[in-house]
């Protein structure tokens, strides 16, 4: 096999500066306002033909990654297959984990997105970009947006995605801590605190300050509606949020449904200064600087 045989994606982690969560509705979801990031923390998708399905997993957090069919890049290749004649019976695809797993980063649904935008070239299936948004759909709620990048409204469970207008750069400095959340178990904790849900309304406050491109007043409008669930299952979070404040970030919030903490900064300086705080902070694992937006899913053109 030549390396042009093979197909290589980049694909981009997630924050949510905003996540505002509605109550649980009869299909088991919750109906959401959210707003999406993408940052330049990101997993890579690679593949080949191959006589069956093969998956390698290598990187952060290998061990807590299925390796069968429940993974999301294996299931991303299962829906096509089930649904287009494919060149060849199987495919090998090597996962390069470095998005943090179950960690609010939206990981596994990057390399769903991943996968289907590898097949759709390796195939020459010739899918625009809504008919990549629905299998993505189906997928899960995070995988549409990864396909899109950028900075984007999320609405209906997340899955129905529209990107927003906004200038400039954010400074993000991640915090990992040990073990990941479930994300079904952090919405059930939101319903047990928040029975009847929250207002799903992104504030226009935010949407604004995207718009002027000012860092400090959007700071002052992040919002996480299952933090206060996060923080109820780890507890031990808060004191992170805490130490990123103290070191002078803008604002801390847990990521999506957690454990991972983010905070916006003014400028690289400010966020040089935040992650070697946190660093020393015990129960952080690892702390990584980041920036955003950046763009979604994309095909890598150089050999592998
Ligand atoms: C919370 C968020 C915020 O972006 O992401 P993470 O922070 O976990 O990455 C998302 O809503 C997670 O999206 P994703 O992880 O794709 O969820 P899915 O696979 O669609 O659903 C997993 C489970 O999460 C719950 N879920 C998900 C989305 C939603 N709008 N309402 C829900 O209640 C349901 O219990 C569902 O069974
Ligand atoms: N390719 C994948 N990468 C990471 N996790 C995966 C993948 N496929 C399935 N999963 C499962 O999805 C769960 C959620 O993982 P992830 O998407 O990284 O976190 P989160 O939903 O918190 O953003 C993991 O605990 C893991 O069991």
């Amino acid at each position: 096999m030549t390396t042009s045989a093979v197909v290589r994606v980049r694909v981009p982690a997630k924050i949510n500066l905003a996540l505002c969560v509605g109550p649980r509705a009869d299909d088991g979801f919750h109906p959401l306002g959210t707003v999406f990031e993408a940052v330049n923390l990101f997993d890579e998708v690679l593949l080949w033909p191959a006589d069956e399905v093969n998956l390698n997993i290598v990187g952060e957090g290998v061990d807590a990654v299925p390796v069968g069919p429940e993974n999301l890049a294996t299931k991303a290749f299962a829906l096509l297959a089930a649904r287009y004649t494919l060149p060849a019976p199987g495919v090998h695809l090597e996962i390069r984990k470095s998005i943090p797993v179950a960690g609010g980063m939206a990981g596994g649904s990057a390399d769903a997105a991943a996968t289907l935008l590898a097949v759709n070239e390796w195939a020459g299936l010739g899918m625009d970009a809504e008919e990549l948004r629905s299998h993505a759909a189906e997928l899960g709620s995070d995988v549409p947006f990864a396909l899109l990048g950028g900075v984007a409204l999320g609405t209906g469970r997340g899955d129905h995605v529209m990107p927003i207008m906004q200038r400039g750069h954010h400074h993000w400095v991640l915090a990992f801590s040990e073990g990941g959340l479930s994300t079904p178990a952090v919405y059930g904790r939101f319903d047990e605190l928040v029975p009847d849900g929250r207002d799903v309304d992104v504030p226009d406050a935010m949407i604004d300050a995207l718009a002027a491109g000012d860092v400090e007043h959007l700071a002052s409008t992040l919002r996480n509606d299952l933090q206060e669930a996060a923080l109820d299952l780890r507890p031990d979070l808060q004191k992170i949020l805490d130490a990123g404040q103290r070191a002078g970030a803008l604002a801390g919030i847990v990521s999506g449904s957690g454990p991972t903490c983010a905070f916006l900064c003014r400028n690289e300086d400010a966020a040089v200064r935040v992650s070697a705080a946190l660093v020393a902070e015990p129960g952080i694992v690892g702390v990584r600087r980041v920036h955003g937006p950046v763009p979604g899913a994309k095909i890598i053109r150089e050999h592998a």
